[in-house]
């Protein structure tokens, strides 16, 4: 993974190289302290040990007996599905991969109805084991497949952790289970089990994807300059500080838009706290040139624009054409297009003084993804030490998740007293 933070200096919000200068001993500072982090597998830090703590053979062999499935569906929510779409989404494969992750019932019955499931594997990944959009879509798919003949507890697998009401009912029926390991935030775990499973199936290469993030593992460094993935999290942080409460994240590849959805929860979850953070937005290249980009360049002063692409991809020629005015396209490809329409936009930023970074991976593949997976991940770590954040938690999303709960009847938790509390101003 490079990046290239040059067109972060000098626009509005303001940083200088000065500025980023003196940030460097505070990131030497977050270096040592994620270092000792992992070095003591500390809750949250060990993740960025899974390049090397993961198993990929174990994952091989547990989700050897769905090697013949024509798909696979993802039972998970939050961090425990976006990783191994992101993964999924991003790779071409034979076996399809499905992902429910939001309880809105057209949608899932949609998908159920689709899916043959006499040849779908199920994947229901849940790291407490307890939260109520997983467990109640899984019971729903469960219910489908006994309703389509089909033996559930055959084609099922969980991902779980040590407890909670997921590890005892793969106990009770004797599922296949594989560990979410510990200390390790649903949303850093993308490296692990919960995100390399389904890719498995897939007949992903997963040593790469852990190969590709080991070598990003290898560049974190004592100074910005010399980590491509603390160069992007310090960068951040210092714009953030200055004013760039947003985050624009725009890949320019089809590929990577879930990698976006993904890169969206790292930073908001980790981030978001003590009214601090940066909130990402979310857009594809070349297609929001043609909505959002009017906002980035011409909207308040109040952003940081990320672009991400790979520098090679398969590409296909544009045929020549005689039509009037569009013969400068023919004989180029779509490939060359979107590169020109990528520097055109990082140059349109620049020249109205919206700071903006570069990121560029090789090419969307395994190896490629495991860099940018583990490089956001350092990213995200960094910036968290730098602001003093508590990187690790999410107690906002606990709050909404008790409320829910005691709506439903599974609980006393005074969150829900606020639910019913709401004040109503209605205009009809
Ligand atoms: O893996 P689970 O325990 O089911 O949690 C799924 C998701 O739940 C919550 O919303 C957390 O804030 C997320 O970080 C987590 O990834």
């Amino acid at each position: 993974m490079h990046t290239d933070i040059g067109n972060a200096l000098g626009g509005d919000p303001a940083l200088t190289r000065d500025g980023l200068d003196e940030l460097d001993a505070d990131v030497a500072t977050a270096h040592e302290r994620i270092a000792d982090g992992m070095a003591d597998d500390a809750f949250g830090y060990t993740a960025l040990n899974l390049p090397e703590t993961a198993d990929p053979d174990r994952i091989r062999n547990a989700v050897a007996p769905f090697a013949d499935s024509e798909a696979v569906l993802t039972v998970g929510i939050g961090g425990s599905a976006l990783g191994a779409a992101t993964l999924c989404n991003g790779l071409e494969s034979e076996t399809d991969a499905y992902f429910l992750d939001n309880v809105d019932p057209e949608h899932t019955s949609r998908l159920l109805d689709s899916l043959d499931l006499s040849r779908t594997a199920v994947n229901v990944v849940s790291n407490s084991g307890t939260t109520a959009e997983t467990l109640s879509n899984f019971l729903v798919v469960r219910e489908a497949m006994a309703d389509a003949g089909v033996d559930w507890a055959e084609q099922t697998f969980v991902t779980t952790g040590p407890e909670g009401n997921l590890r005892n009912l793969a106990t009770k029926h004797d599922l296949p289970a594989l560990d979410v390991p510990e200390g390790v935030p649903g949303r850093f775990s993308v490296l692990s089990t919960v995100g390399l499973a389904a890719a498995a199936i897939q007949g992903h290469d997963i040593e790469a994807v852990l190969a590709g993030a080991a070598e990003e593992r290898d560049r974190l460094a004592g100074s910005l300059y010399d980590s491509p993935a603390y160069a992007y999290g310090a960068t951040s942080y210092a714009l953030a500080e200055r004013g760039a409460v947003t985050n624009a994240f725009m890949p320019y590849a089809e590929s990577l838009e879930t990698f976006a959805e993904w890169f969206a929860q790292l930073w908001a979850e980790s981030l978001g706290k003590d009214g601090r953070g940066q909130t990402p937005a979310r857009a594809l290249g070349a297609t929001d040139q043609h909505s959002q980009l009017q906002l980035y360049r011409a909207g308040p002063r109040d952003k940081l624009v990320t672009l991400v692409r790979p520098t090679e991809r398969a590409d296909r020629g544009i045929p020549e054409t005689d039509l009037e005015g569009l013969s400068y396209l023919g004989g180029q490809s779509l490939g060359t297009l979107l590169d020109a329409e990528f520097e055109a936009t990082e140059a349109s930023l620049t020249a109205a003084n919206c700071p903006n970074v570069r990121i560029e991976i090789d090419r969307v593949d395994e190896r490629g993804l495991g860099e940018l997976l583990f490089g956001m991940e350092a990213a995200c770590i960094c910036y968290g030490e730098l602001a003093d954040l508590s990187t690790f938690t999410q107690p906002a999303v606990e709050w909404g998740k008790k409320a829910a709960r005691g709506l439903l009847g599974g609980g006393e938790f005074a969150e829900a007293q606020a639910v019913r509390g709401k004040d109503r101003l209605v205009v009809e």
